[in-house]
Order: C-alpha cells, then sequence, then structure tokens
C-alpha cells in the first residue's frame, strides 16, 4: 500500500480527493484521474498489486456509486468485491466502518487491513487477471484498440505492423483495460496511456475500404461474444449493419430497449473508423459512454456538458472509437468531422432519438432538423477521399408514419434509405388506466394504497413504514370524509361531476400532507435534498436492465407463438400467453411519472412517509421524462404500466411558449392521449401500437385492463342520441336562420339574445336538460363521452377552426343529419366511454340516463332514492368564504361604517 500511495502522492493529487472523485462527489474530474492511473503505470505500481479493478473503477465509479448513508452494506461489500478487494477485506472493512464506500476505502487503503493484496483481480466478466497481467502492463508501450480490426482482417489480409494501425488511436485509458488483457494473449508491449498523440502524426489508419469480407456476421457474433457477451446479433440489428455495410442510409424504428445503440456501435468496433451520434441528452451521452466504457470501448461526449475541454481535440484527432455529440455542437464541428474522415475515418453518423427531428414527435429540437447539414457535408462529391457517402442510420423508438417521412425529408436522407421496422408490441407490458384526482395529494392514497402495500410485503421500507402503514392507511380512510379522500370504491364526495371539475381545496391538500406519517420529515425534503439524494441513488444500473426478453415480435408472430385468445385460438392449442400472464408480477422497482417537479416531492413525501424507499428524481424537464420512459419490462418480465387519469377534466397544454403548427401538434398528442385514457371496450394494447401505424390485427394483448375486465355493456342510447342532434341543428337552422333578414319581431330578440355567442356543448346540454325532465340530472362530463362517440361516427363536427381535445362546437354533419331523419327502429348501441361510466356510477342500476329518468317515475324506486340522498353524508365543511361586499351593506349590524352608520338611523327611525 505505501507503493500506491507514493504513486498517488507523487502524481499530485490527494487521497481525499480520489476518495471524493471515487464517491461521485466530483464526477467531472475523469481525467484528472487518468492522469493518476498513468502515472501509476509509469511507476510500475501495478506489478506492486495495486488492483487494477480499482483503478478501472476509479475512472467510472463517479457515474456509478451510491454515496454514503444511500446504500445497504451488501451493496457497499459488492461493489467493493468488483473493485477487486478480497472478500474476507473487504466485510472486514464494512464490518469495522459501516455501510460506506469513503469509510470502507479509506480503512482498507489506511493499511488497517493487512491482508489485502489485490494478486487475483476478477474482470468484468468474471474472469481473472494474473499478477502476470499487471506486469505485462507496466512496460509501457503502445496501445492498441484497433487489435479488433486486427483481428478480423487477420483472415483476409497480412497483419499491419503495429504502429501502422493503432499506435496512436488511444482508448479511454482505464475503462479499457479489461478488454485489452483479454485480447492480448500476449505481454502488452504496445500498451501507450500517452493521451498526447500528436494528430500531425496520425498516419491513414485504415484504407477506405475495410476488407470486412462476406462472413461479417461471424466476425459481429465474436464481436458480441468478446465486448457484451451476447451470443448473437437481433434481426433487426442485422437489417441495420448490413443496409450500413451496402452504405445505405437506414432509419431504425425499434421499441425501447430493444438495442438500437448496438446498431451503431458495430461499425465503429468492425472498421476501427469513428463513429459519430448524434444524442439529444448530456446524461444520454454520459451513461452511454459509460455503458461502453464497460465493455471496452473508448468513447466520449462533447458539447456543453463536458467539463474537460481537452477531449474535443482529442476527439478530433481520432483518439475515440465513439463520439457521442448533440446536434448544436455537431453544427461547429463540420470541418474539424471532415478532417476526422480523412486521418482516421468515419464509419458512421448515427442519430439517435431521431423523433426529435421533427416539429410532429414528442419533443422537438429545432437543431435536430439541421442535421441534414451531415448529408451535405460528408459524400463523396464533396469529400473526393471518400468512395461513398457516409452512411447516416437515424434511430428512434417512437414515430408515427408522418413523424418517419417528417425524418426522411428534413434530413435529406438517401432516397433508398433503408427502413427497418420492429414490433412496437411490448407483450410483457400490462396497460392500465384508473380514474384519478391526480396531482391531489388527496387521491394518493387511492392511487398508491396497492404500492405501499406490495413495498410493505416485500419489505422495502422503513421499520417505522412496516409496522405502521396499515393502521396509517386505515386512520386516513376514517378521516377520510373530513379531508375529502375516497376509498378506493368510491367517487370521492367533493368531486363535482356537475362541473366536470374537481373540486379541489388547497385546504385538504395541506390537512393531508399534516395527516401524512413522519412529518419531521418534511425538514429533509427540500428541493436540493432530493436531488441531490437522487443523483447519488440513480445510476444507469439502477434502472436499467438488459433486454433479456425483447422478442421483437409482431403481434401476429406472437399469437402464432402464444395465442392471443381463447376464442381464435385452435383447441388443441395451449394458451401459453394466458398462463404467463397468470404468474405473479415480480416485485421491482416502480417510477412515477408526474407532469410537474412539485408534484414529484409531494409523492415522493407522501410514500416515504409510509417508509417506502422513494425518491424524486426532478430534471426539469420532459427530457427526464424521455430518458426514463420506456424502462418497464426491459427485463423481459412482466411490468404494469398505469395511467392515473383524471377522467372527469378535459386536459388542457402545459403552459409554454409554442408555434402555431406545435400547438396543434400537442392538442393532437393531447387528444390521442385523452382518448387512449376515456377507451373502455379496445385493448390498449393494440390502440397503441396501432397509433405508431403498425396492424395489430384481431388478437388481444389479453393483459390490459380492457381485455381482463372485458368491456362495460352496451347501452342501446339511440334517444340520447337523437335529442342531443336535434338540439344541435336547432341552433344550426336557427343561426343560418339569424344571418337573413328574418325578424318577425316577437322572437328574434329572445333568439338573438340566446344565439348571440356561438353556444359550446356546455350550452347545448343546459337546453338539453330544459327541454326534457328525463336529462334533468344528468352531468356535463356524460354528455362529453356521448359527444365523443357521436363525433366518432362521423355524426358531429367541431365547429371551431381550432384543433381539439374534446369537441366544444358542435354541429351536425350530413351523416348525422340523416341519422336524426331516419325513421328505421334500429337501435343505437354503444359502449360507454370511461367518463360516462364515472358520471353513472352512483347510478349503476340504470342503463342509461332514460332509464334513470323513468326511475323517478316509479314511487318505490323515488322513495328509495330520497332516503338515499337524505341519508348522504353532509359535504365538508368549508372554510366560511370571506365575506362579500353586498352581504355587509345587507347585515347593518355588521362591522363596517356603513353598517353601523344604517343601524344608527333605523334606530333614530
Ligand atoms: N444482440 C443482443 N443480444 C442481447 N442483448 C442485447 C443485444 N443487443 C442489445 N442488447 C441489450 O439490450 C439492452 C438495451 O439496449 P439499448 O440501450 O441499445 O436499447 P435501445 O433500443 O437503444 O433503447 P432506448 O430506446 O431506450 O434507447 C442493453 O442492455 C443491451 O446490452
Ligand atoms: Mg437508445
Amino acid at each position: 500500500m505505501r507503493h500506491v500511495k507514493k504513486a498517488i502522492k507523487d502524481a499530485g493529487l490527494k487521497k481525499t480527493y480520489i476518495h471524493e472523485i471515487v464517491l461521485g462527489r466530483k464526477s467531472n474530474r475523469i481525467f484528472e484521474i487518468q492522469q493518476l492511473v498513468k502515472d501509476l503505470f509509469d511507476g510500475n505500481e501495478l506489478s506492486k498489486g495495486f488492483p487494477v479493478k480499482l483503478l478501472e473503477s476509479i475512472s467510472y465509479s463517479s457515474h456509478t456509486m451510491s454515496g454514503d448513508g444511500c446504500t445497504s452494506s451488501d451493496q457497499v461489500i459488492a461493489k467493493l468485491i468488483e473493485m477487486g478487494f478480497d472478500n474476507s477485506t473487504v466485510i472486514k472493512a464494512v464490518k469495522a466502518v459501516g455501510p460506506s464506500y469513503h469509510n470502507a476505502i479509506e480503512y482498507i487503503l489506511n493499511g488497517s487491513h493487512e491482508n489485502f493484496k489485490g494478486t487475483q483481480i476478477s474482470t468484468s466478466n468474471g474472469k481473472t487477471l494474473g499478477k502476470r497481467a499487471f506486469s505485462a502492463t507496466s512496460s509501457g508501450v503502445q496501445t492498441r484498440q484497433s487489435s479488433i480490426l486486427d483481428h478480423l482482417r487477420s483472415g483476409t489480409r497480412p497483419k499491419q505492423s503495429r504502429s501502422d494501425v493503432v499506435s496512436d488511436v488511444s482508448i479511454s485509458k482505464s475503462v479499457a483495460l479489461p478488454s485489452i488483457a483479454e485480447e492480448h494473449k500476449e505481454p502488452y508491449s504496445d500498451i501507450n496511456f500517452s493521451l498526447e498523440t500528436e494528430p500531425a502524426s496520425l498516419p491513414v489508419l485504415f484504407p477506405e475500404e475495410v476488407d470486412i469480407g462476406s462472413d461479417w456476421e461471424m466476425k459481429v457474433n465474436s464481436l458480441l461474444q468478446k465486448h457484451f457477451g451476447y451470443s448473437s446479433l437481433k434481426n433487426f440489428q442485422k437489417e441495420a449493419l448490413s443496409a450500413w455495410f451496402a452504405h445505405q442510409d437506414c432509419l431504425v424504428l425499434a421499441a425501447t430497449g430493444s438495442g438500437k445503440s448496438l446498431c451503431f456501435q458495430i461499425p465503429a468496433l468492425l472498421t476501427g473508423k469513428v463513429v459519430v451520434v448524434i444524442s439529444p441528452l448530456i446524461s444520454l451521452m454520459h451513461d452511454q459512454c459509460f455503458k461502453l466504457s464497460k465493455h471496452g470501448v473508448s468513447a466520449c461526449f462533447l458539447g456543453s456538458g463536458q467539463p474537460d475541454s481537452s477531449v474535443e481535440q482529442k476527439a478530433m484527432r481520432g483518439m475515440y472509437s465513439i463520439v457521442y455529440v448533440c446536434p448544436e455542437t455537431v453544427l461547429r464541428l463540420i470541418e474539424p468531422l471532415q478532417r476526422l474522415a480523412e486521418i482516421r475515418g468515419i464509419a458512421l453518423f448515427a442519430i439517435d432519438e431521431v423523433h426529435c427531428v421533427s416539429k410532429w414527435g414528442h419533443d422537438f429540437r429545432p437543431d435536430y432538423r439541421r442535421m441534414s447539414i451531415l448529408r451535405e457535408n460528408f459524400n463523396a462529391n464533396i469529400l473526393k477521399f471518400l468512395k461513398f457517402d457516409v452512411p447516416v442510420m437515424a434511430l428512434t423508438a417512437t414515430a408515427t408514419t408522418q413523424v418517419r417521412e417528417d425524418i426522411l425529408r428534413s434530413l435529406c436522407m438517401s432516397k433508398d434509405t433503408k427502413i427497418v421496422l420492429t414490433s412496437f408490441f411490448r407483450s410483457n407490458l400490462r396497460f392500465s388506466v384508473k380514474h384519478s384526482k391526480t396531482s391531489s395529494p388527496a387521491s394518493y392514497k387511492k392511487d398508491f394504497c396497492q404500492l405501499i402495500d406490495m413495498y410493505i410485503r416485500k419489505g422495502n421500507t422503513s421499520e417505522k413504514g412496516k409496522t405502521s402503514v396499515l393502521q396509517e392507511l386505515d386512520d386516513q380512510s376514517d378521516c377520510s370524509a373530513s379531508i375529502g379522500i375516497s376509498g378506493p370504491d368510491r367517487i370521492s364526495p367533493n368531486y363535482n361531476i356537475e362541473d366536470g371539475n374537481i373540486d379541489e381545496d388547497d385546504d385538504e391538500v395541506n390537512s393531508t400532507m399534516e395527516n401524512a406519517p413522519n412529518a419531521s420529515w418534511e425538514e429533509e425534503m427540500s428541493v436540493e435534498y432530493l436531488e441531490n439524494d437522487v443523483d447519488v441513488c440513480q445510476n444507469v444500473d439502477d434502472w436499467d436492465v438488459s433486454c433479456g426478453g425483447f422478442n421483437g415480435y409482431s403481434p401476429r408472430q406472437y399469437w402464432n407463438t402464444y395465442g392471443s385468445s381463447e376464442i381464435n385460438d385452435p383447441p388443441d392449442k395451449p394458451n401459453k400467453r394466458l398462463k404467463i400472464l397468470q404468474e405473479p408480477l415480480e416485485q421491482g422497482l416502480t417510477i412515477i411519472y408526474v407532469p410537474t417537479r412539485k408534484e414529484t416531492l409531494r409523492i415522493a413525501k407522501y410514500l416515504c412517509g409510509f417508509g417506502v424507499k422513494a425518491a424524486a428524481y426532478n430534471a426539469s424537464s420532459l427530457e427526464a421524462y424521455y430518458q426514463e420512459a420506456g424502462r418497464a419490462g426491459r427485463d423481459g418480465k412482466l411490468a404494469d404500466c398505469i395511467l392515473y387519469a383524471n377522467l372527469s377534466r378535459v386536459p388542457t397544454l402545459l403552459p409554454n411558449r409554442r408555434s402555431e403548427d406545435q400547438t396543434k401538434q400537442a392538442y393532437k398528442m393531447l387528444s390521442d392521449c385523452f382518448r387512449y385514457g376515456m377507451n373502455t371496450s379496445c385493448c390498449r394494447a393494440k390502440i397503441l401500437v396501432e397509433y405508431f401505424g403498425e396492424d395489430f390485427g384481431n388478437g388481444k394483448c389479453l393483459s390490459c385492463d380492457t381485455c381482463v375486465d372485458g368491456p362495460p355493456d352496451m347501452q342501446n342510447l339511440k334517444e340520447e342520441a337523437k335529442i342531443f342532434l336535434q338540439v344541435i341543428s336547432a341552433y344550426n337552422v336557427q343561426s343560418n336562420f339569424m344571418d337573413g333578414s328574418y325578424d318577425d319581431g316577437i322572437h328574434s330578440d329572445k333568439i338573438r339574445h340566446k344565439f348571440m355567442e356561438k353556444p359550446n356543448l356546455k350550452m347545448f346540454v343546459s337546453i338539453i336538460r330544459d327541454q326534457s325532465q328525463k336529462f334533468l340530472a344528468t352531468d356535463l362530463i356524460w354528455w362529453q363521452g356521448l359527444a365523443r362517440i357521436m363525433e366518432n361516427k362521423g355524426y358531429i363536427r367541431e365547429g371551431d377552426e381550432k384543433v381539439h381535445v374534446q369537441i366544444k362546437f358542435p354541429e351536425v354533419t350530413k351523416l348525422g343529419l340523416e341519422f336524426l331523419q331516419s325513421e328505421r327502429e334500429e337501435s343505437f348501441n354503444v359502449y360507454p366511454e370511461a367518463d360516462m361510466l364515472l358520471s353513472t356510477k352512483k347510478s349503476k342500476c340504470y342503463s342509461s340516463f332514460s332509464e334513470w329518468g323513468k326511475g323517478w317515475a316509479d314511487p318505490e324506486i323515488r322513495r328509495q332514492r330520497l332516503e338515499r340522498s337524505f341519508n348522504r353524508q353532509p359535504r365538508k365543511q368549508r372554510k366560511p368564504r370571506r365575506k362579500r361586499k353586498w352581504s355587509r351593506t345587507s347585515n347593518p349590524e355588521s362591522s363596517t361604517v356603513r353598517g353601523r352608520l344604517s343601524a344608527k338611523l333605523s334606530k333614530k327611525k
């Protein structure tokens, strides 16, 4: 250990500082660490037994390690063992200092543990590197990232001299150690840890055409095995790579977690040229570089998030195999990239998350659109040294047909661009929609009681939570009437169906929060606290798991393999899918997405109050959602995806500055999402898959709520539909009438007054209620549901120019008029939508409002209803409203000057 300490000292870095970096507190100082590594190597320290894994870890642990106080002993032990310390040393250290990386490393490095020798070091693949490996590296010569290329070429070409090949291509030093050790069976006479390779000394490393040969698939598989431990490429990866081999542009549309990154990583490994990846988020780039470093592939990211200004220069000299860069930076780097294409070669431009290109996508980034610059500047016409244009590979998991077309057009991708499309169907995801008051903490109990219960059973709670949570939930149920928390099966008493709005009350919110257990916890829950906490707890490995279960089946292929439904399956074919779905859901992490930063804090606070380990992740923007979305079920296991939606409220756009076009698009997307929530009869997976333009066939996912619960009973709403159309068409006639010169002197004023404004749905509903006793008690949201159904059938349309989420100014169409005038006896059977069901929940026994209305005529039903309404709990006492002006005048005894004066006057009288 003395040698290590000396080396650290010689390198000019204080030991505590190293620890700071190891613990992630100085996450941006990778290069200083690399300097340390270099010095340690130069100083022959490795042969003295300093664990290579520790060095390796130093450079990336800033991303991976949890901070002290946030981890269990097990986690600390596991990580330290992974770093190369031996088992007993680690256990002893953790026993002595508790579950703290910092203290445990301190303990070990201070020599408190004598036995620490570090002679056997585990590699990331679980293999061991012996002492030989370290002594070999110590001689310090040239590093060779392109040994892979050698490997590829071995069969086809005479071996090139090492200096020819990669003498100057150094990798992200420390991180590449394991792969170097594995690749070279001979002593590492060529390893160079110098970071200062001069661009001028760079030879043209690879001729334009790398002879990869026809057996490329075999070569790729061997690389896959070597670097990533996978046995073969997935079909869509093969397709994308064969397009790249053919120098074609390619658009890859594959589900999240399916393995798109490999499509652009392999070209770098195969050719030794650079792959430039355009990515929208620093955090994504960071994660990917880190993952690649674990697999022994050199990568860096450029842009505002890169703290080391020298990285850009190094990248432009060809010192990294994969360069992640944000679109804004690409625009600035065109010339250096052209030079790079000449000196080292650019194998591919990959544009990841390419839906950002499109205004019609869900996260438009204007500079992404300007990536057409790549096509324009990296083609064989402009760069004479190129034989072929540098291919562009665009990748995304979410692109509708419209977005796809926009991508191809705006990136100027070539006409023969290959489109590689996998199914959007994720058979292990169970979709469902639940009604919730969403952002009100008063609804948390209802929404999260199962979740809390699950984690309590799992034991993933603090002691306090374990003992008290059920009681707490019960206690809260008891006071639900006074604080307005509804039980799981009831509609909240303060839920105002008539307005179609929730009666939210800040006092209720506050009182609920006060009632949440563990009130002292409040002090800790500052935004800063949570963000720091999250920085520590969330590293990519916590959330990501390899996508073992992504099968890429289209729905049809899936049905053929597993069966889709009992009805469609041949009788001799066991319905494997049903069996799979009946298996219990494995407990794992839960991610709750909410639209505001404030709410992440509220929910985290609420859950932690019950002892559930929860943290808020606030990255301020949709981007964070983006990064985390689609994480569910990446391991192939069953996962629930529950949308909590306020089904009684038409959603509005989040305030944002948008162009007119973008606003329209945002409305369209909101409307699609709204309708997804309101749907009660169609398989949810089908809606989602078809949204992306894929045919789902007639199968069902069998796992979403609509498949499992079945659709609601159909209702014959002919009477309601007809009166609705009548009222609207009457207005249409009246308004035409008003446009003319008709004036009988009696009606015109009244009509004018009534129809001065364009009548909206709400007004039509009130006219219906006025006209018919039967519909007196109907809710606006019920009619909103009916309006949607009628709109889908083409009977009405929106009369306003604007794009809408929910029809607001209905107009009757020709088809609607035909329906209205039809004398046929046909019924109008429809599945009521979620909002309609919600509004009729109280009177379930009636299949429609016409029956509900009829009920009043029956003396017994009337008696029961009245009785029920008398027995109903009184609404929660609200805070008295502030007195209004008029009330002061009406109360001469009040304490106002005017009141006292009028009291005086009246006394005088
Ligand atoms: N051929 C393969 N065999 C087995 N696993 C693979 C294969 N290719 C990729 N994977 C694994 O699949 C997982 C997901 O990969 P990746 O992050 O590239 O997905 P993605 O499609 O880019 O997802 P996202 O849309 O979220 O960005 C990773 O753990 C990766 O290692
Ligand atoms: Mg990806």
